[in-house]
């Protein structure tokens, strides 16, 4: 029996347009191929009201879609997402969680929540499609470190986050590092691995140093100890060589550091019982992954040199293809890898999370569509969620500047946006002045890019093209690296 309100788009696949509660979970989806009828609550997610796209097959239409799927997970700062693509990086489902706020004495258990996320987010993927996901990569949140115990993957400290600055280990770590390098910033990896090091006498030789997307990782395939260049970057690995240099690898904690793969090689099968209990295929491999806003990169599709995405998340992102790699903590800037050429920016602290503070979503998108993009706010702020800046200004004590505020939230709003237009533009002057490739158009990823003014506002203030990326979440773009690492190049010496 079709289901009248299904339409059709694109034409391999269908989007529920009704809330679920107004569909009959019992009613069957039909198809007429080897996926036989597959009852709608099995692909409808749990989550009634929410858009859900799933794929219907036919015999016609299978050859295309090859029957192969692929999962990408991002683990941002206010949340988590999934995307499941094909062969041809159509999307099939998706969904997002916000984290679990488990507390720990007066702490929010990070962990716990993240691994939460992980298994509630993977129960949500429709059991119809999860016998076709060939692979799965997570990104996660930069410079979020976890000591763990080497044996049972288990926290030995709380996460430190990607925000947290460690400024007592600086100058230890400028000590042993080259001037001005990546690690030479409070926030880098280096700096927690070094704080958390010097603050334990004993029971370190158990102990083993993991990224926030590796741990999540290694709950899936279950090898302890790997992470790939992107992650690896803020504790020292230097992608252009393909490993630690001297100056780290002869530190008495460098047994710590996890091994390096290339984001989206093949890592392992997934761990039998994760396979097991979810319903994915025997040989579904886990990728390695990467950064959230280098997934963001990747979704957005900017393939060019010269071109950029800013993720406006909670944070406030940049990253411009560049043919030349610049680095220099002063400022807090650093190149990725990406294959053969450079991805260089840096992330602000301003961004999503101070408009928060002060706004929810529905009055951000009610004040800003009364905002006239076109006209100068005379309002300057340094927009801050608390003291600390990373990029363009690296400075762990500076100040928030959001005052004075005018009595209509309008104008507030309007300046808000636009000084952090302004700090997105300053950052971009700065790679250009530092010798990386000069932009010439800027994709935007994250929560913000859905506010068409402040894309007006941002284009104007950047002098530059400035457009929403057509894929906004980062979760498509870690999709696409566990689609790179499917295909059979990629696929590295399996155990089983
Ligand atoms: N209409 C809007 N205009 C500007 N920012 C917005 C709008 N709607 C949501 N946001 C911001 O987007 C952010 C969430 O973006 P998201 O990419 O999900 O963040 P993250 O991945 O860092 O958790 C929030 O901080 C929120 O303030
Ligand atoms: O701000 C952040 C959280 O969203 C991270 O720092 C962000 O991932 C930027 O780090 P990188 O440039 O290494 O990806």
């Amino acid at each position: 029996m079709p289901i009248a309100s299904l339409q059709w788009w694109p034409p391999h696949s269908f989007i529920i347009t009704q809330p679920y509660s107004n569909l009959n979970p019992g009613q069957y989806l039909w198809s007429r191929n080897s996926f036989g009828r597959t009852r709608l609550r099995d692909i409808l997610s749990r989550t009634s009201g929410r858009m859900v796209g799933v794929c219907a097959f036919d015999g016609r239409e299978q050859g295309e879609f090859g029957g192969k799927l692929y999962l990408g997970m991002d683990f941002g700062t206010s949340g988590a997402r999934y995307v499941v693509i094909d062969d041809l990086k159509r999307v099939h489902t998706e969904g997002k969680m916000e984290y679990p706020q488990f507390m720990n004495e007066n702490a929010v258990d990070w962990a716990s929540s993240w691994k939460t996320t992980l298994f509630s987010l993977l129960e949500d993927v429709p059991t119809g499609l999860r016998s076709f996901i060939s692979s799965i990569s997570i990104d996660g949140t930069s410079a979020t470190t976890m000591i763990v115990d080497s044996k049972t993957g288990e926290p030995l400290h709380r996460p430190f986050l990607y925000n947290e600055s460690c400024p007592d280990a600086l100058p230890l770590v400028k000590s042993i590092a080259p001037a001005n390098h990546t690690v030479c910033s409070g926030s880098s990896t280096l700096c927690k691995l070094v704080h958390w090091w010097n603050l334990h006498e004993s029971n370190k030789e158990s102990a083993i140093l993991l990224h926030q997307a590796d741990w999540l990782l290694w709950l899936l395939h279950g090898k302890l100890g790997v992470s790939d260049y992107n992650n690896a970057l803020k504790v020292g690995y230097d992608p252009e060589v393909d490993s630690y240099p001297k100056w780290l690898a002869s530190q008495p904690y460098a047994y710590m550091l996890p091994s390096v793969q290339a984001p989206g090689s093949s890592v392992g099968y997934l761990k039998e019982d994760v396979e097991v209990q979810f319903g994915f295929p025997k040989d579904c491999i886990a990728c390695a992954g990467t950064t959230d806003s280098i997934a963001a990169f990747l979704a957005a599709n900017a393939t060019e040199t010269g071109k950029a995405v800013t993720s406006l998340g909670s944070t406030l992102a940049v990253k411009l293809l560049s043919t030349t790699r610049v680095e220099d903590a002063r400022y807090g800037v650093y190149s990725h890898r990406l294959d053969h050429r450079w991805l260089v920016g840096g992330a602000s602290n301003t961004g999503g999370a101070v408009l928060r503070q002060l706004f929810t979503d529905e009055q951000l998108k009610g004040l800003s569509e009364k905002i006239n993009p076109m006209q100068s706010s005379p309002l300057d702020y340094y927009p801050l969620p608390a003291v600390g800046e990373r990029f363009p200004i690296a400075d762990p004590n500076m100040e928030p500047r959001l005052h004075p505020r005018p009595e209509c939230d309008v104008d507030y709003l309007h300046g808000i946006l636009e000084s952090i237009a302004r700090i997105e533009a300053r950052a971009y002057w700065l790679l250009k002045d530092l010798g990386a490739t000069e932009v010439d158009e800027v994709f935007t990823a994250g929560g913000g890019a859905k506010n068409e003014k402040w894309i007006k506002i941002r284009e104007r203030v950047l002098g530059l093209p400035v457009s929403r990326a057509i894929q906004t979440e980062a979760a498509f773009g870690a999709a696409l690296l566990a689609l790179k690492g499917a295909q059979p190049k990629s696929s590295l010496p399996l155990d089983r």
